[in-house]
C-alpha cells in the first residue's frame, strides 16, 4: 500500500481497532473495484459496448477514455470503502460519489463513462467496509443485507427524488422502465439473483472466467430494464436487446459451439441500431466485484 493510499483512510473504525488492517482492507477493496471495471472493459465480444477491440455503438469514447476514467476513480473506491467502514450515512457517501463524477468528467473531457458504476460499485464498496468493521466475512447475502439495513431507506428516497435532467429520468417519464436508482434501492436484484448465479454456474462448469462473464452479461441484458438502451432505442430497442440476449442463452450461451459468432452477430446488430447496454455493463462490473470479494478474504480482513 502506498503512503497516499494510507492517508486516504482517515481513521480506524471504532469497532475495529487495528488501523493498519483497516487501511489495507480499504486499499484492497478499492483496487478490486477498479479491476472489476477493467475486466468488464476488456471482455469481448460485448454487444454495442466499448472494448479494447472497438467502440461498439459509441462515437465519443473508446477504451482510452475508459482507462483515463478508471485512473481517476482509484482513490474514490478506497475512500468510499473507508466511509462505509466508519459508519457513514448515505449523504456522506453521496458527496463522495458526486466528487468522483466530477473527477471522472474532468478526466474524460466531459464524457460519461462510469456514472452508473460510481453509484453501484461505490455502494458495494461502502457495504464491504461496513461488513469488515463488524469483523464478519463478506458474502453475497451479507452484502445485500448490509445495503438494505444501512442505507435502504435513503436509497428508496434517492429513487423517488429524480433529477429531471438525466437520461434515466427522461426514460422513467416516457416508459414503464426502472433504472439504476430502483435497482440499487431494491438491493441489486439483477446482480444477486440473475448475474451472479449465472457467472458462478458457468464458471463451475467450464472453469473459464471469460465464458462466465459473457454468460452473466447476456443474462443481465436478457433480464433488466436498461435506461441507456431505452434512451436511444425506446421500448422497441429494449425489446430487441432482451430478445436477442435471451436467444443467445437459449442456444446454450457461452457453453455452446459457435457462441462467439452468435455474440458477434448481436454486437453487429446493436451497432447498426446504435444501441448500447451500458447499464448491463455496469452491473457486470458489480457482479465481478461481488464474486471476487466473496471468494477469498481481502488483505486486512480478519483472518487474512
Ligand atoms: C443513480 C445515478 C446512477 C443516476 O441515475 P439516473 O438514472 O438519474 O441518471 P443517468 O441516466 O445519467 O445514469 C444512469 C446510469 O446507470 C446505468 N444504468 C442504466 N440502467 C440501469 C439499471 N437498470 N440498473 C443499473 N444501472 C443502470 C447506466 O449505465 C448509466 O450510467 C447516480 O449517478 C446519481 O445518483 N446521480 C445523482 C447525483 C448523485 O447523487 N451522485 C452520487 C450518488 S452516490
Ligand atoms: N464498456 C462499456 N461501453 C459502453 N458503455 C458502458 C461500458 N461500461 C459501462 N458503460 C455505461 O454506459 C454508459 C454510457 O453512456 P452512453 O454514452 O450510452 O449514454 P449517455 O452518455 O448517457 O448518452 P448518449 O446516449 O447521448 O451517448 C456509461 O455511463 C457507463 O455507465
Amino acid at each position: 500500500m502506498t503512503p497516499l493510499e494510507r492517508s486516504l483512510v482517515p481513521s480506524a473504525s471504532p469497532l475495529h481497532a487495528d488501523a493498519a488492517h483497516d487501511q489495507a482492507f480499504c486499499a484492497a477493496a478499492g483496487r478490486l473495484a477498479v479491476r472489476s471495471l477493467y475486466e468488464e472493459l476488456v471482455l469481448y465480444p460485448k454487444p454495442g459496448l466499448v472494448s479494447l477491440i472497438d467502440s461498439g455503438s459509441h462515437q465519443d469514447m473508446d477504451a482510452r477514455t475508459f482507462m483515463r476514467s478508471l485512473f481517476s476513480l482509484r482513490h474514490y473506491f478506497l475512500r468510499i470503502t473507508a466511509a462505509g467502514m466508519a459508519g457513514a450515512c448515505f449523504d456522506e457517501l453521496k458527496r463522495l460519489g458526486i466528487r468522483a463524477e466530477r473527477e471522472m468528467l474532468a478526466a474524460t473531457g466531459g464524457i460519461n463513462t462510469h456514472r452508473g458504476a460510481i453509484f453501484c460499485l461505490g455502494m458495494l464498496c461502502a457495504a464491504l467496509g461496513r461488513i469488515a468493521a463488524s469483523g464478519a466475512q463478506p458474502s453475497p447475502e451479507a452484502l445485500r443485507a448490509t445495503l438494505r439495513r444501512e442505507w435502504g431507506a435513503a436509497l428508496m428516497g434517492h429513487a423517488d427524488a429524480r433529477d429531471a435532467q438525466t437520461h434515466g429520468a427522461i426514460v422513467a417519464s416516457r416508459h414503464a422502465a426502472s433504472g439504476a436508482r430502483e435497482e440499487m434501492a431494491l438491493g441489486l436484484p439483477s446482480v444477486f439473483d440473475v448475474a451472479l448465479p449465472r457467472l458462478q454456474a458457468t464458471y463451475q462448469r467450464s472453469g473459464d472466467m471469460r465464458l462466465a462473464r459473457i454468460d452473466a452479461l447476456f443474462a443481465l441484458m436478457a433480464h433488466m430494464s436498461d435506461t441507456n438502451v431505452y434512451f436511444r432505442g425506446g421500448a422497441a430497442g429494449a425489446d430487441m436487446v432482451r430478445e436477442q440476449a435471451a436467444g443467445f442463452l437459449q442456444a446454450g450461451g457461452a457453453a455452446a459451439a459457435g457462441w462467439e459468432e452468435r455474440a458477434l452477430d448481436m454486437h453487429r446488430l446493436l451497432v447498426r441500431h446504435r444501441l448500447s447496454p451500458g447499464g448491463a455493463a455496469d452491473l457486470l462490473g458489480a457482479t465481478c466485484l461481488v464474486h471476487e470479494a466473496c471468494r477469498r478474504p481481502l488483505p486486512g480482513a480478519d483472518g487474512a
